[in-house]
């Protein structure tokens, strides 16, 4: 039997760079909400056995979604930061039965059933694996936002995305050490490299957008109907 693959999906923000008069996630994408599409597309695919969402306490939208009463789908109640709702989502998978997780943000609605299976192929070829894109700009530092200090090189430079895939025992004590001593976390893999561990890196699509302000809401619809 093929083990069982889970997707954790952070879905407990608020969307502050948004700054619409509602969580991001629930904003209309399609026909569907953000949320609905991303997970419309992550039940759909053949590797992923279930899927679990972390919500906010008091979420009044997400049982709107057509997605909302799959029968793959659970929920948990998610946390102050991004990495807390994912912890809140693993605390909920038995290592057991599903010895890999896959978290992939709620905002990333564009994601492909080609890249997904790409990285869980490399994931489980080592210790985990992330959908990452090389910087393709000249890259500047700038103490106060205003000046350029320095330009950094580039040539080691990636950025990450999602899906991020790893064993979940690994995942849970990886981000649970990292959050108990208080270390700032914002994907997966930096609670992983923490530990020292190798993390590979998966090029991913450029398509496989984070929509975080208003103007990526109609450039994802148009990349959506480049997909189709
Ligand atoms: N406490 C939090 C914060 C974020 N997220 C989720 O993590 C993903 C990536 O975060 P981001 O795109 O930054 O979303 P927000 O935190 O909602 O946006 P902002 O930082 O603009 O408030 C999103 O799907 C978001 O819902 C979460 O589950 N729990
Ligand atoms: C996980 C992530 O999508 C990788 O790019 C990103 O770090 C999450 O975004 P946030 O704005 O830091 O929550």
């Amino acid at each position: 039997m093929t083990d069982k693959l889970v997707a954790l999906v952070p879905a407990a923000g608020i969307g502050k760079r948004m700054g619409a008069g509602k969580p991001k996630q629930y904003l209309q994408l399609t026909d569907n909400a953000i949320l609905g599409e991303t997970l419309a597309r992550l039940l759909a695919m053949e590797v992923i056995s279930e899927v679990v969402v972390a919500l906010a306490e008091d979420d009044p939208y997400f049982a709107e979604l057509p997605q909302a009463q799959h029968p793959r789908l659970r929920t948990v109640i998610g946390g102050e930061e991004r990495a807390d709702s994912v912890l809140a989502c693993l605390n909920a998978v038995n290592p057991d039965i599903a010895p890999w997780v896959l978290v992939h943000d709620a905002a990333r609605p564009l994601i492909t059933e080609a890249d997904v299976n790409q990285l869980v192929a490399k994931a489980k070829a080592g210790q985990g694996a992330i959908l990452a894109l090389p910087v393709v700009d000249t890259v500047k530092w700038s103490a106060d936002g205003h000046s350029i200090e320095e330009t950094v090189p580039r040539q080691h430079l990636w950025r990450a995305l999602t899906p991020q895939c790893f064993p979940t025992a690994l995942l849970r004590q990886a981000l649970g050490e990292a959050l108990s001593e208080g270390a700032s976390i914002t994907d997966e893999a930096s609670a992983v490299e923490r530990l020292g561990l190798a993390v590979t890196l998966v090029k991913g699509r450029s398509d496989n957008l984070k929509i975080t302000e208003p103007a990526d809401l109609p450039l994802a619809r148009w990349l959506l109907s480049q997909q189709e």
